[in-house]
């Protein structure tokens, strides 16, 4: 197949659902993901798609907890599509049909993970409502879930034209709307689904439910108790989340975590598939959310974000969801309320000290039952793909596995006075030695990473993004937390334009704290250059790149390699390389590696956000 969605080759059609199709394909750097495309008829919607737009932002908030994390939502000519990570393997409605019901430790991990899933997303002020056996994908890291972050057409007929399924809540089908405790009722349908492969409604999976009392033979012990409790007909009889998972982990003793009264359901309009909810924790009234696709201020106008030096205390700490959806037109109208812009809070599993450990120990489960899934023969690492490996290692940094090739010395980019204000979990561990292979792709807090002494502005990690702001002329480069200098490297770093002018890349070499380094870098405009800084004058090649477009996710790929006659410097862009330079002057040593941003042209600054930084050998 040779059909291209945005930056993303299509290698094969996965499945067909109820608003669009699903193809396997490979961004910019060969990675398979899975991308959703929605149907014309959806996109031809403008409030859909807006909301389509707003809904993708939310799910992109939902940790990866047995979630499957959605990457991106673009538009691509009229095709508006998702992206989300590719899982391998079936879903649970297929295995079901082709292998008969779960059993033993492989139901009890569905019904872990499944739960697991539902507190994410539920956490992250977002109902699912459209939780299903097909939504189930049983991959080789276990079962995982999908299908949020996809708006549907209004209305309980339209649902069901578009493929509505057995797990469907009766509030839903009467076009009440839902809340979390339709979310509790589908997971009971779904249990049900996979221990005996009937639906609540007693008809297969993914049929309308029909709402009489589920026939529960076929579950036992407390699946079967929990199982019945959430497929009760009045939202409010049915247990929290966090009740079936006090139980199915055994946190608590059942019989009291089951006495406690559930958690009231929160109805949510019948049209909203995944809308933001009002979370139970309040918003701390100073933490507002970024606009999307944030306007420069007028002259004369205060700067809603502005850029203070290093070290100072950030007021609006950077989450992934202020991080604006660049590849979208400007949205025609304000948010709604209680949409995707609004603010949520940072701290999202901190309501309950349970929930962590909760987590923890259910995702001990969901391990213990993977081997269930795996078909006979399979590898499960050898074949895992390079985002769910890093989603397994526990979403932190981590070096690659490969054998260290730099010699042992000690890089010692300055401490805390400039180092990152994270507003991710604090940790009090050091960040671990590190050398080549290296990746972070900031899911956790960016542990280790701190701006050169000469940088000026500020820098953030939070779940999933590195932003770095530069002010007005200002430059600030970011050294990656490794502990031996690099000298030949390939560095691959995903990055786009929040904000402002400038340029900004990755660097290879820093020395003397990033005075001098080559650097490869882009710039707002659309130019690629490579700089060898530190130079009097500073010696650049420079190209324009054709159709780049700084506000949309660009693949920077950076080469450091010395050979004979000098040392080879080479820059692709989005896959193609752009410049190639040998410095034969004088070729800098091993140094640091980094990223970095330069504001530029009497600017007000320039703000980037860096979504992934590797560097291989
Ligand atoms: N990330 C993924 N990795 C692998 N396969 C996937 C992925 N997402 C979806 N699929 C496959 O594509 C099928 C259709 O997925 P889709 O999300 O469109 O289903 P749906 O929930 O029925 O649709 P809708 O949400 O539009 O009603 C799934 O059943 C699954 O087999």
């Amino acid at each position: 197949m040779n059909t291209v969605i945005g930056p993303y080759r299509v290698v094969r059609r996965l499945g067909q659902g109820g608003t669009g199709e699903v193809f396997l394909a490979r961004d910019p750097e060969g990675r398979q993901v899975a991308v959703k495309v929605l149907h014309p008829r959806l996109t031809a919607d403008p409030a859909l798609l807006q909301r389509f737009r707003q809904e993708a932002e939310a799910a992109s908030r939902v940790a990866r907890s047995c979630t499957v994390p959605v990457l991106e939502a673009g538009l691509d000519g009229d095709r508006a599509y998702l992206v989300t990570e590719y899982v391998e393997g079936q879903d649970l409605r297929r295995r079901v049909e082709s292998h008969g019901p779960l059993t033993g430790s492989g139901l009890d991990a569905l019904a872990v993970s499944t739960a697991v899933a539902l507190q994410a997303i539920h956490a992250a002020g977002v109902v699912h409502l459209d939780l299903k056996p097909s939504a189930v994908l049983l991959g080789p890291l276990g079962p995982r879930v999908t299908g949020f972050g996809v708006a549907r057409p209004a209305g309980p007929s339209d649902r069901a034209e578009e493929g509505a399924s057995s797990c469907t809540a009766p509030e839903q089908a009467r076009g009440e709307g839902g809340g979390t405790a339709s979310d509790v009722f589908a997971w009971g349908g779904v249990v049900l689904y996979a221990a005996t492969g009937r639906g609540p409604s007693t008809g297969g999976a993914d049929r309308p439910a029909g709402h009489a009392f589920p026939d529960l033979t076929g579950l036992h012990g407390a699946l079967r108790d929990l199982a019945g409790r959430a497929l009760a007909e009045d939202p409010g009889s049915r247990p929290s989340v966090q009740d079936i998972l006090r139980t199915l982990t055994g946190a608590t003793d059942p019989a009291t975590s089951l006495a406690q009264p559930p958690t009231a359901p929160a109805p949510q309009p019948p049209n909203s598939a995944l809308t933001a909810q009002a979370p139970p924790a309040p918003q701390p009234p100073n933490v507002p959310a970024l606009p999307l696709n944030p306007p420069s201020p007028a002259p004369g106008e205060a700067d809603p974000h502005p850029v203070r030096p290093a070290g100072e205390a950030d007021p609006h700490p950077v989450r992934p969801a202020d991080l604006p959806a660049a590849v979208w037109p400007p949205p025609p109208g304000p948010a709604p309320a209680g949409g995707a812009d609004d603010p949520v809070p940072s701290a999202r599993w901190g309501r309950s000290i349970a929930v962590p450990i909760l987590a923890g120990v259910a995702i001990s489960l969901v391990i213990a039952g993977i081997a269930f899934f795996m078909p006979a023969g399979e590898d499960t690492a050898g074949r895992a793909p390079a985002a769910q490996q890093a989603t397994a290692a526990g979403d932190t940094a981590q070096p690659l596995p490969g054998p260290a090739t730099e010699p042992a010395a000690t890089l010692s980019p300055s401490p805390s006075a400039t180092s990152s204000p994270s507003s991710a979990e604090p940790t009090t561990e050091p960040a671990p030695a590190r050398t080549l292979p290296f990746r972070d792709d900031f899911s956790g807090a960016g542990r280790g990473w701190t701006a050169a002494a000469s940088g000026k502005g500020r820098h953030q990690a939070s779940r999933g993004a590195y932003r770095i702001t530069a002010g007005a002329d200002a430059y600030l480069p970011v050294i990656a937390p490794l502990t031996a200098p690099v000298k030949n490297t390939t560095i691959t770093a995903k990055v786009r334009v929040l904000r402002g002018k400038g340029d900004f890349g990755v660097f290879c070499r820093g020395l003397d704290e990033g005075a001098r380094r080559y650097e490869f870098s882009i710039t707002s405009s659309g130019d690629a250059s490579i700089v060898k800084s530190g130079e009097a004058p500073a010696s650049v090649k420079h190209v324009p790149v054709p159709g780049l477009r700084p506000a949309r996710l660009i693949v920077l790929q950076a080469a450091c390699r010395s050979g004979a006659t000098g040392t080879r410097l080479s820059l692709s862009v989005n896959g193609r390389k752009v410049l190639s330079r040998l410095d034969r002057k004088q070729p800098f040593a091993s140094g640091s590696i980094g990223m970095f941003a330069h504001a530029r042209d009497g600017g007000s600054g320039v703000d980037v956000s860096f979504n992934s930084f590797e560097a291989r050998p």
